[in-house]
């Protein structure tokens, strides 16, 4: 089967989105992971699926998948994307859109700049709710890694984020200290890890290893729990604009009830790819003479 989709970004954290609205789309684990390698496939961090809602107070599911294959809960860059997505391909005719995720439900709003603003719900802060391994809730957690102990915050956007304040991102050691806290066995269904430098009361600086990915551009979930947990720490104000190496959101609590995010979203390009093709990823494949 032929399906179409369209390569989009949000601040470089870049997806593969599909219409299963007016397309039919069986998706596999197998299959996701080959399209999202960026040497053999089309290359993207999370795929997001349009479908029907299931309610009908809800314009659409929005369903994500990550670059693993594995489906999770919220993404807030995708969200974005989501909704440029939905009005450009006149799926809906309004800017206010209303969805549906695995992870609670979203309100989208197209501006008439282009900037999508996203009602992201409220933050769970309880350890179940996240869930983390802890017997009550506090801002700052002590994680065991590596022998050393850091104290994160733990917040869910939905989905779960680990938050660690740093001095610097640029020397933060992402790559090393990324995939020990995304595996942590704290976090029983794994965790985004996020390392936040304060700038100041309203400007914060952030990289993310995101759960079933790697390190992206940018995280708008975690820059949504980083602004929680930095609120919640008494070291933001209640508007902050976050810079991630991709570019910059701008988060708004206050304090309690819902979180607001304001940021881009872009098109790359339309393409096509044969669902019934066996891709390979061409690592396990040798040349036998
Ligand atoms: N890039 C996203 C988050 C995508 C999901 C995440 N990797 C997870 O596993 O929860 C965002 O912009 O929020």
């Amino acid at each position: 089967m032929r399906l179409k989709f369209t390569k989009m970004h949000g601040l470089g954290n870049d997806f593969m989105v599909v219409d299963g609205v007016t397309q039919n789309v069986e998706l596999q684990e197998s299959l996701i992971e080959q399209w999202a390698d960026r040497n053999f496939g089309i290359g993207f961090d999370q795929l997001l699926l349009v479908e029907p809602p299931s309610r009908p107070d809800r314009d659409f599911r929005y369903r994500i998948f990550n670059a693993d294959g594995s489906e999770v809960e919220n993404c807030g860059n995708g969200a974005r994307c989501f909704a440029r997505f939905v009005l450009d391909n006149k799926l809906i005719d309004s800017p206010l859109i209303r969805v549906e995720t695995a992870g609670g439900d979203l309100e989208l709003n197209v501006q008439p700049d282009g900037q999508v603003t996203v009602n992201m719900g409220r933050p769970r802060l309880r350890p179940e709710k996240i869930p983390f391994n802890a017997t009550e809730r506090a801002n700052l957690y002590p994680l065991v890694v590596d022998g050393q102990t850091l104290q994160i915050s733990a917040v869910s956007m939905g989905n779960p984020h680990s938050v660690l304040k740093v001095d610097s991102v640029a020397q933060a050691p992402v790559a090393t200290l990324g995939p020990l806290i995304e595996s942590h066995s704290d976090f029983p269904q794994r965790v985004n890890a996020g390392f936040m430098e304060i700038v100041d009361r309203n400007n914060i600086r952030l990289r993310v290893f995101e759960r079933g990915v790697g390190e992206t551009l940018a995280c708008g979930t975690g820059a949504c729990a980083a602004v929680v947990a930095g609120i919640l720490n008494g070291w933001l104000d209640h508007k902050v604009a976050v810079e991630l190496p991709g570019g910059s959101v701008v988060i708004e609590w206050p304090g309690d009830g819902n979180v607001m995010m304001t940021g881009p979203a872009a098109s790359v390009f339309e393409g096509y790819i044969d669902t019934h093709q066996s891709y390979s990823l061409g690592r396990s494949e040798g040349v036998s003479v």
